[in-house]
């Protein structure tokens, strides 16, 4: 549905995105995360042909993302949705719909439908007198008037509050369950770990790691494993001595042989092992040791604010 080889893209001599190489399946939800200013819209940008790659190739549903046959095939969410805000929902679709040549009862029913799921009853309110959360709902519908295979939603819950965070990342599963392709981008961690199938984490232009969500655990993240036994256990060489914690005792260790050394002391000291928790690393934490890791010899290097 979409490869990405080598993508760059520099402002200036600033390089805001440092050579990104993706693919996309047909159906999944693919997130791209990253703090402001990683590169996440310019990359969504040059896929949806906005923005021009100063180098590297990007093929999107077959085509380059600059044709604009392709365009016609393509749902994309801005960051910010440019609403005119003298209309009403129900003019704003029209007018899209018969930009796309989508008949207007066609139109109708498709973006009711889209409207009822989103939650959102006023179709024939003025658009400037509604919510932020309303408008992100409208901007929504009108990125599926044309009923595109793709949609390209840049930051697409960002800013709204947490019930409608819900309706729109519930919309975006729903969206994907119907065998639509959903590319999104992120600052929020949580809106990726509960919605995506895979991710890419970009930092500073530059890709620091890929995968599903568990597959990202397992390569960089840490699990620990709280182990509570019924008996007292001073520090060996192989693990820190317990501390007290109700009527048991708990020592906190990084790895399964270390839990396994636990056991076999607690059994030698007439005790055992009653219980063993484990804590997964967040996306949210893994990002942060990724990004304190990673090199700042690329984009960041030469920052600068945009606005
Ligand atoms: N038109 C432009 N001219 C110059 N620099 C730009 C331009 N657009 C983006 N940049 C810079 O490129 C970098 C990446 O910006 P981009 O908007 O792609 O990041 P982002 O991850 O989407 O961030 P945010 O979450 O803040 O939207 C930033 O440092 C930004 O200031």
């Amino acid at each position: 549905m979409i490869t990405v080889e080598n993508l760059r893209k520099t402002y200036g001599d600033f390089p805001a995105v440092v050579g990104s190489d993706f693919s996309v399946e047909s159906g999944e939800v693919f997130g791209i995360v990253g703090p402001n200013g990683a590169g996440k819209t310019t990359t969504l940008k040059m896929l949806a042909g906005l923005v021009e790659p100063t180098s590297g190739t990007a093929e999107v549903l077959g085509f380059d993302p600059e044709d604009p046959a392709m365009r016609r095939k393509l749902g994309f969410l801005p960051e910010e949705s440019p609403l005119y805000e003298d209309m009403t929902p129900r003019s704003y679709l029209r007018f899209f719909a018969d930009l796309y040549d989508v008949p207007r009862d066609v139109a109708d029913e498709r973006t009711d439908e889209v409207l009822d799921r989103l939650d959102l009853e006023y179709r024939d309110r003025r658009i400037g007198d509604m919510s932020k959360g309303m408008k992100r709902k409208v901007a929504i519908a009108r990125s599926l008037v044309n009923d595109p295979d793709l949609l390209i939603y840049d930051e697409p819950a960002s800013g709204l509050d947490p019930l409608t965070t819900n309706v729109v990342l519930e919309f975006v599963r729903e969206l994907r369950d119907e065998g639509k392709t959903v590319v999104f981008s992120a600052h929020n961690l949580f809106h990726v770990e509960s919605v995506c199938d895979r991710v890419v984490i970009l930092n500073r232009g530059e890709i620091i790691a890929r995968g599903t969500v568990p597959e990202i655990r397992a390569e960089h993240g840490e699990t620990t494993y709280h182990v509570y036994t019924t008996v007292e256990l001073s520090a060996t060489d192989g693990f820190p001595a317990t501390e007290p914690e109700g009527d048991r005792f708990v020592a906190e260790v990084a790895d399964m042989a270390t839990v396994e050394e636990i056991r076999e002391a607690a059994e030698s000291a007439g005790g055992r092992v009653a219980d063993i928790r484990t804590d997964e690393a967040s996306l949210e934490d893994i990002f942060l040791r990724l990004a304190r890791e990673s090199p700042t010899t690329s984009a960041a290097e030469g920052g600068r604010g945009r606005s």
